[in-house]
């Protein structure tokens, strides 16, 4: 009888080979998310002798794409805000056809009082460039007035006042969190319905924990430019905006992308058609590892299921690393070592290089009597509900009914009342991601506001999205959720609260200490997506640099 099932063909085992018990390479990084992997594609191009570990059997880290019954969908970040380190390395790796941005005109939607709200589109009636500059705008400065119904008169006077004539200096010697910035410039109302859902809409974070200067450091430094103009004595902002965006544009002029790239807009959303695994993945293999294959690979620079043990100086120079791998304990000797690995899972590792490195790492955070930096947790919950379940009442100030969902997604301020942060409307932003009679619905849960969703079941969890879901989307007879999957990161997103910055100035004095050995991750080089490409560039030149000088 033919088999009924296929037999599961055995992958080629010549390809594989024990990993030797110790290897020697110039550079050893360590964590292969998005910030690893491309900082390992970067010293491969430069021709640095690297290997590339990571404790998971895949390349991504946070990111991972999936594909099912004509869906695709994400199960950590959802998109990027286009830089051109994006593009750059798409074009790299031949993967840029496979870039997709979103369409410029969905604006994000803020819920009040149950009904949906737009945020303003970006400059020329285009779409969200950043989160940071759809509510500040592209000068910087909140795009108010235009918010309907969203802010009150008195709300939107005291957000002009702030905005176009000043307001209070900022406390002497005293780091601000995010709340206490925004309400001394703008006014309270614009921090609870504008920026506080969009501060869950980034770190799933507490604005009265998280530092303006570290978390929006962006913004803060309009704060800057507004009181380096002389006239603008009282600090009104928009003029320090606009400032900042002269400033944008001659930093963009002076450093054009290159002409062989595809063209794009600085911060518009983007994917790529498959999900945003296609990077790593495409990293992976251009390392010498074919994407689904764990094992050993001949002359692959990347260890999957490699977890670091420890790290010790080695005398005369370099660092010898200890893994947990697959086949047992295996040692690497190197000249220099790049931890992009979360700070938590460093901090015991680095103790006998680095001690005051680890306590820094361990740091008390006694805003929650907590070790280290704080990585609350986060659902990620995809859905999809048939479009005729949508209702077809207008949004409010929009057009044309529900059912086209026209927008990035919506954000859930927590005064609402619903448990979900915010939901990506995937299949409006990118082609392809659900059958055309179908929304698909990315919502992210939980955040340092709501760690009990760590507890709850994943049916729990689902029950919860689907609430928020009826809330504002979907007809009281909607069918119950297609779950497309549920994932929870225990330790989602990097808090840079109050004192983080500090932290991170000891933590670069102590590297010093250790020439060839850098702690980095995304809780420095900034949780964006694109941050970490960017990092994959800049980290790669310093590594180069460092061994050039050795030789
Ligand atoms: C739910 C969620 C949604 C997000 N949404 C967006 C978004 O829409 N847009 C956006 O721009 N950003 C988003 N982000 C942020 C962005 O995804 C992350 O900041 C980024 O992916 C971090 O990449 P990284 O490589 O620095 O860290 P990670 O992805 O955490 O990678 C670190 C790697 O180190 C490995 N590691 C840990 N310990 C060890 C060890 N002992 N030995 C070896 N390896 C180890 C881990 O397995 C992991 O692969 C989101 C993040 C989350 C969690
Ligand atoms: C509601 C929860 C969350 C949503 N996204 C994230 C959370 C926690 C995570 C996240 N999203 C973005 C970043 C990068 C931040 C940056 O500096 O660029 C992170 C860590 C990107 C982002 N978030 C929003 C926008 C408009 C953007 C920029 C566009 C892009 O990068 O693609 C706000 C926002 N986030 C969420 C929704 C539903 C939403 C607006 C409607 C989900």
């Amino acid at each position: 009888f033919a088999p009924t099932t296929p037999r599961r063909l055995r992958p080629d085992l010549s390809l594989f080979s024990a990993a030797p018990a110790t290897t020697d390479v110039e550079c050893l990084v360590i964590g292969g998310g998005i910030s690893g992997s491309t900082l390992a594609h970067n010293l491969n191009r430069a021709g640095v002798d690297l290997l590339l570990t990571e404790a998971r059997d895949y390349l991504g880290g946070n990111v991972k794409s999936r594909k099912q019954d004509g869906f695709v969908w994400e199960e950590g970040p959802n998109s990027f805000a286009t830089q051109p380190s994006i593009v750059r390395i798409s074009h790299e790796l031949g993967i840029e056809d496979q870039l997709v941005f979103a369409d410029e005109s969905l604006p994000p939607w803020v819920n009040h009082n149950g009904k949906l709200h737009p945020l303003p589109k970006g400059k020329g009636g285009k779409g969200p460039k950043g989160q940071l500059e759809l509510v500040f705008g592209s000068n910087g400065v909140l795009k108010f007035g235009l918010l309907g119904e969203l802010l009150s008169i008195p709300g939107t006077i005291r957000a002009g006042i702030g905005a176009f004539l000043g307001h209070a200096k900022a406390p002497e010697g005293k780091e601000e969190t995010i709340r206490e910035w925004v309400t001394r410039t703008l006014g309270e109302e614009v921090f609870l319905r504008c920026i506080d859902p969009f501060v869950s809409g980034v770190y799933a974070g507490d604005p009265q924990t998280l530092s303006m200067k570290a978390a929006l450091g962006k913004i803060a430094r309009i704060e800057n430019y507004a009181y380096d103009i002389e006239w603008n004595k009282f600090g009104a902002i928009f003029y320090g905006g606009l400032a900042r965006q002269v400033e944008l544009t001659k930093e963009r002029k002076a450093d054009p992308p290159d002409p062989s790239w595809v063209e794009f807009e600085y911060g518009n959303p983007g994917s790529y058609k498959e999900g945003l695994a296609t990077l790593p993945n495409a990293i992976s293999e251009g390392l010498g590892q074919p994407v689904g294959v764990t094992e050993l690979v001949e002359g692959s620079k990347v260890r999957l299921q490699w977890k670091i043990k420890s790290l010790e100086t080695v005398e005369g120079g370099g660092y010898v690393a200890t893994f947990e791998t697959p086949e047992g304990v295996r040692t690497v000797n190197a000249k220099s070592v790049v931890s992009t690995a979360p700070a938590h899972a460093l901090a015991e590792v680095i103790r006998p290089v680095l001690p005051k490195a680890s306590e820094i790492l361990e740091a008390d955070r006694a805003a929650r009597n907590q070790k280290g930096i704080y990585h609350p947790p986060v659902y990620a919950v995809t859905v999809a509900y048939p479009k005729s379940a949508f209702r077809d009442v207008e949004l409010a100030n929009s057009f044309g009914p529900l059912r086209d969902l026209p927008g990035f997604g919506m954000l859930n301020p927590r005064s609402e009342g619903v448990r979900t942060l915010g939901t990506l409307w995937s299949s409006s932003l990118f082609p392809g991601r659900a059958p055309p009679d179908y929304n698909l619905l990315l919502n992210y849960i939980g955040g340092s506001r709501d760690v009990g969703i760590a507890e709850l079941t994943e049916s729990e969890v689902v029950s919860e999205v689907d609430k928020g879901c009826r809330t504002t989307l979907l007809k009281p007879d909607a069918p119950p959720p297609k779950l497309l999957g549920a994932k929870l990161w225990p330790t989602a997103i990097p808090q840079y609260e109050i004192g983080h910055l500090d932290l991170m100035e000891r933590l670069e004095k102590e590297e010093k200490t250790a020439p060839g050995l850098w702690i980095c991750g995304n809780y420095r080089s900034g949780v964006a997506f694109p941050d970490c490409v960017t990092f994959g560039y800049e980290h790669a030149k310093v590594v180069k640099e460092f061994l050039t000088k050795l030789k």
